[in-house]
C-alpha cells in the first residue's frame, strides 16, 4: 500500500476524500488552446480579430475558437481567482483541472488559487492531444511516457514539487493516432503503479470512447477507475450510449453552458443543449448508471467566464441541478453525482 492510498491528491498536497465537497470533474483554469484555432469564415474576420468587446459576444459563442484572444485563459487569472470565491460561496468545493502537456499546464498558478480561494484543485499528469506533442514526446517509448506521468505524480510536474492528482486529460484524436496510442498505453502502465485515476478526452467520433477503452484494457489500465469525457459531443445513439456505458468508465457530460449551431470541429454534431444533457443524464440515471456520471462546464476558453456574460465554473451548482431535480433525478442521486462518484473516482487505491 503506497502514502496515496486512500487518499486524493491536491495541489497542496494529499486530503481525505471526505472534505472534498461537490466537484466538477473537468475544468481548465488556465490554459491556451491555440492548438485548435480554427480560422473564421472570409467575412468574419474583423470581428474575429477585434478585442473581445460586448458587441461581439454572440458571435464569440457561435465561434469560439475563430478568435486568438478566446483562446488565451491563461490571461485571466484575476477573474477566475473571482470565480472559484464565487464557486465555493456557490457551495463547490473541489475543481479537477484538466490541462496537461500540450495546452500550457502552470500549475504553480493552480496551487496560488488554491492557497488563495481555498478550493481543492487536482491538477493533470500526461499529455493532450497529437497536434500538441513534440517532436521529443512522439519519439519516446512507452516506457519513458510511463515514467514521465508517474513522476509528475509522485514527485511533480513541469520541474516544481507540485504533484498532479490524476492522469489526464489525456488527449486522443478520430482516428487514434501512432503518438497518442503510446502515451495511452503509458497512462494505462502508470495507473497500475500508482492506482490513480485517469481521465481521457476521446476523438469526435461515437466509435472513439470505445477504441480508446479498449487501448486501456489491452495494456493494463483500470477503466473502473477511468472517467470518459465530453460524452454530450460524442455519442448519441442511446442505444450506443448503453453499449458503450456497459463497458465500466465513469461517464462525463462536461461540456454544461456550451451551446452553439454548428460545432466547428465535426460540422456533423449538432451540439445538444443544456435541457438535453440533463435529459440524457436522466436516461443514464433511469438506466441504473448514477454511480458512473460525473458532470463539469469544461470551461476552456476566456469567453465561458462571468466576466464575458457566460456561465463560469458555478452554472451546474446554480442552474443546472435545479433542472436535474424537475427531470426525474433525486437529491441523493444528484449528490452521487457531483460528490459521491468523484470522490471514489479521484481516491488512490
Ligand atoms: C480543452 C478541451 O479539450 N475541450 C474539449 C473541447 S471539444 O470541442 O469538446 O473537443
Amino acid at each position: 500500500m503506497s502514502a496515496l492510498s486512500g487518499k486524493v491528491q491536491t495541489v497542496l498536497g494529499l486530503v481525505d476524500p471526505g472534505q472534498l465537497g461537490r466537484t466538477m470533474t473537468h475544468e481548465h483554469l488556465t490554459m491556451t488552446f491555440e492548438c485548435c484555432y480554427f480560422p473564421p469564415a472570409p467575412g468574419d474576420k474583423g470581428v474575429a480579430e477585434a478585442p473581445i468587446e460586448m458587441k461581439n459576444l454572440f458571435w464569440l459563442k457561435q465561434n469560439p475558437y475563430s478568435s486568438h484572444e478566446n483562446l488565451l485563459l491563461c490571461q485571466e487569472m484575476e477573474a477566475v481567482r473571482e470565480e472559484l470565491l464565487a464557486y465555493r460561496r456557490a457551495g463547490g468545493g473541489t475543481i479537477v483541472e484538466n490541462t496537461t502537456t500540450g495546452i500550457s499546464r502552470d500549475i504553480n498558478t493552480l496551487r496560488r488559487l488554491a492557497k488563495e480561494t481555498g478550493v481543492h484543485i487536482v491538477a493533470g499528469a500526461g499529455y493532450y492531444v497529437d497536434v500538441t506533442h513534440s517532436d521529443e514526446t512522439r519519439k519516446m517509448t512507452v516506457e519513458k511516457l510511463t515514467d514521465i506521468i508517474v513522476s509528475e505524480v509522485l514527485h511533480g510536474a513541469d520541474g516544481t514539487d507540485i504533484k498532479c492528482g490524476v492522469i489526464g486529460e489525456i488527449g486522443t484524436s478520430w482516428p487514434i493516432t501512432e503518438s497518442e496510442t503510446k502515451v495511452l498505453r503509458a497512462t494505462a502502465h502508470a495507473q497500475t503503479q500508482l492506482g490513480c485515476p485517469v481521465i481521457i478526452h476521446p476523438g469526435r467520433n461515437a466509435a472513439a470512447p470505445g477504441a480508446v477503452v479498449r487501448i486501456l484494457q489491452e495494456a493494463g489500465g483500470d477503466i473502473g477507475k477511468t472517467v470518459m469525457s465530453h460524452l454530450d459531443r460524442t455519442i448519441f445513439d442511446h442505444g450506443e450510449l448503453l453499449e458503450f456505458a456497459k463497458l465500466g468508465s465513469y461517464l462525463e457530460y462536461d461540456l454544461f453552458g456550451t451551446e452553439l449551431l454548428n460545432y466547428p470541429y465535426n460540422l456533423e454534431v449538432d451540439m445538444p443543449s443544456d435541457c438535453q444533457r440533463v435529459k440524457d443524464l436522466a436516461f443514464l440515471v433511469a438506466e441504473g448508471y448514477e454511480d458512473n456520471i460525473v458532470i463539469a462546464h469544461d470551461v476552456h476558453t476566456k469567453n465561458r467566464l462571468t466576466k464575458y456574460g457566460r456561465h463560469g465554473y458555478s452554472h451546474i451548482l446554480n442552474n443546472i441541478v435545479p433542472k436535474m431535480l424537475t427531470r426525474g433525478i433525486s437529491r441523493n442521486q444528484v449528490d452521487k453525482i457531483l460528490i459521491e462518484n468523484p470522490k471514489r473516482w479521484l481516491t488512490f487505491k
